[in-house]
């Protein structure tokens, strides 16, 4: 199916679908399965997506790579029975509108609350995500409360980036920022951030923008209405243990994740929305 020139949606041989985007500025896929985007290509540069060579892209399994979104609480939740980072990355998502400009792709998403098991999630609430694809590429999450209550919620957009070497891999912007590791306690980061080990940090107070320098290039990673984000990569022994990862795979890859979560936990009063927004581009 067409949806614009530069627009059509595709199938795994799996049977997910996505859309798959070529246009003069970039090349993307975004599937409809967890609203999660894989590829983002900006015509004349690098993939700025990871996807591991071992993902076999099976329904009800969040693809390891991309955007996964983590929605509505991120990471293991206080009833361990419940999935780790929430539901919303394995449910398939509405298409709701792809439009075309110049300078960029717009494709919208929704989540089907018919969908979302109530004990998880008693809310009534709408989320939608819109994926602008264009020389860079802006994802905004969007929460909406549709009922007479508050209501409170942690989450991600979960970004996996390329590196050919992460031991020659850095991230700048996060200085001054606290953070939390293996559940300790805050400290305070005083320099660049290299990888030499297991890197699990939850951060807040962080500036809105940091730099991601790789033997490839610098990638410029922005957020709004977010002040944590998060920095993961499982180093060796965790990567055994994950699921559609192959075990050196943490040699060329990184998280870094723009978060509400800790202290930065989004409250949405009756009536009213909250955007989480990531930009992602070289620079
Ligand atoms: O394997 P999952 O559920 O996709 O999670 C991957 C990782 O996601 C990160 O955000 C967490 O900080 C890690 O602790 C976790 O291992």
């Amino acid at each position: 199916m067409e949806f614009s020139n530069s627009v059509k949606l595709a199938r795994t041989d799996t049977g997910l679908e996505y859309f798959d985007v070529k246009s003069p500025l970039c090349q993307a896929k975004i599937f409809l399965q967890g609203a999660q985007i894989t590829e983002f290509i900006p015509t004349g540069k690098n993939d700025l997506m990871w996807v591991s060579a071992d993902e076999d892209y099976q329904e009800g399994k969040s693809v390891r790579g991309g955007i996964p979104i983590c929605w509505p609480w991120f990471g293991v939740h206080d009833n361990a029975d419940w999935p780790a980072h929430g539901f919303a990355r394995k449910i398939v998502w509405r298409a709701e509108q792809v439009t075309e400009t110049s300078d960029a792709v717009r494709i919208s998403l929704s989540l089907p609350m018919m969908q979302v098991d109530r004990q998880f999630w008693p809310h009534e609430s709408k989320l939608e995500v819109e994926f602008i694809l264009g020389e860079q590429l802006e994802v905004r999450l969007t929460n909406t409360n549709l009922g007479q209550t508050p209501f409170s919620l942690t989450q991600a957009l979960h970004t996996y980036f390329p590196t050919s070497d992460i031991k020659n891999t850095t991230v700048d912007g996060l200085q001054g920022a606290k953070y939390i590791e293996f559940g300790e306690g805050p400290f305070e980061q005083s320099d660049k951030v290299g990888f030499a080990r297991e890197t699990d940090m939850v951060y807040t107070q962080a500036a809105p923008v940091q730099c991601i320098h790789t033997p490839e290039g610098v990638i410029e990673v922005g957020r709004e209405n977010s002040t944590s984000c998060v920095l993961w990569n499982p180093w060796i022994e965790k990567s055994k243990r994950l699921s559609n990862f192959q075990n050196e795979e943490y040699l060329g890859m990184l998280c870094l994740e723009a978060a509400n979560v800790l202290e930065d936990t989004v409250t949405v009063e009756p009536g009213q929305s909250h955007t989480l927004v990531t930009t992602v581009c070289w620079r």
